[in-house]
């Protein structure tokens, strides 16, 4: 599903390109959920950006589903975006002025041709996490962990083969948390999606298939981190990011 390799991508600094990813590669297969972890500000959030056509890497490869996202011009990257991959990201980014519904059908809407079982679809969905008595609230109306629901209903309606989420559960109580994370599973299990999911928590990636840990600008298995959890230095960079138990 995924095929990512010797990715380079370095931002703009006042002193010249800071580079954050050097050399990553990452492969998923379809269906597959990948959990990846690593120390704040190593580049995670970037190569998410990478992999769901966003940002274009300055070197190196990715391949989605079959598609060579360099070589995908502007219309055919947008149908990609639409088709391919749905995002979840830590702020939900939900419309205010919008149901919960109205919310998920939006995220339907925007794809071309738009699904004919669309609005079934948004019932679906909200169903699914639990929201369908809210489905005409507005997201000021709903609590933080029910606001991260509607963004992933939104996201997982698409039934892409690929969803790539950002730090979903990062704002979540423990519970809330760990219900959250059960939607992606189902989607895992319902869509047959892939997952790339970002986080911190150990737990977290315990659920998933596979855990990679981005360090130095690069990916190493973690299977460790399931087990014995994350333990960085707290605001160290990457450089000196601790590699946990081995
Ligand atoms: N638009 C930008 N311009 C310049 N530097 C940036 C920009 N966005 C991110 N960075 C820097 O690039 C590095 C990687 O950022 P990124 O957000 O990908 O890290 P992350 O691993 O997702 O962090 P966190 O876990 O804290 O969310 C960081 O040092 C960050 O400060």
């Amino acid at each position: 599903m995924v095929e990512a390799s010797d990715l380079s991508y370095a931002y703009q600094g006042t002193d010249g390109p800071v580079p954050v990813l050097r050399g990553t590669d990452l492969t998923v297969r379809g269906g597959e959920f990948v959990a990846i972890v690593g120390p704040s500000g190593c580049g995670k959030s970037t190569l998410l950006t990478l992999l769901g056509g966003l940002e274009q890497p300055q070197a190196g490869t990715i391949r989605v589903a079959d598609r060579d996202l360099r070589t995908l011009g502007a219309k055919e990257l947008e149908s990609f975006r639409q088709h391919v991959v749905a995002f979840v990201f830590q702020f939900f980014n939900l419309l205010p002025t919008l149901t919960a519904w109205e919310n998920v059908l939006l995220g339907l809407e925007a794809m071309v041709p738009m699904p004919r079982d669309a609005r079934q679809r948004a019932d679906q969905w909200l169903e699914r996490v639990g929201l369908a008595a809210k489905r005409d609230r507005f997201p000021g109306q709903l609590s933080g962990g029910e606001q991260q629901r509607v963004a992933i209903a939104r996201a997982l309606a698409k039934e892409t083969p690929l969803v790539l989420a950002d730090e979903p559960t990062g704002n979540l109580d423990e519970e809330t948390a760990a219900a959250v994370l059960e939607l992606f599973v189902a989607a895992q299990r319902m869509s047959g999606s892939a997952v790339v999911l970002i986080t911190h928590d150990a737990k977290i990636a315990a659920r998933a298939d596979r855990v990679v840990e981005l360090t130095r600008g690069r990916l190493h298995e973690a299977p460790w981190v399931a087990r014995y959890g994350v333990d960085w230095p707290a605001g160290s960079p990457p450089a000196q990011a601790g590699r946990g138990p081995a």
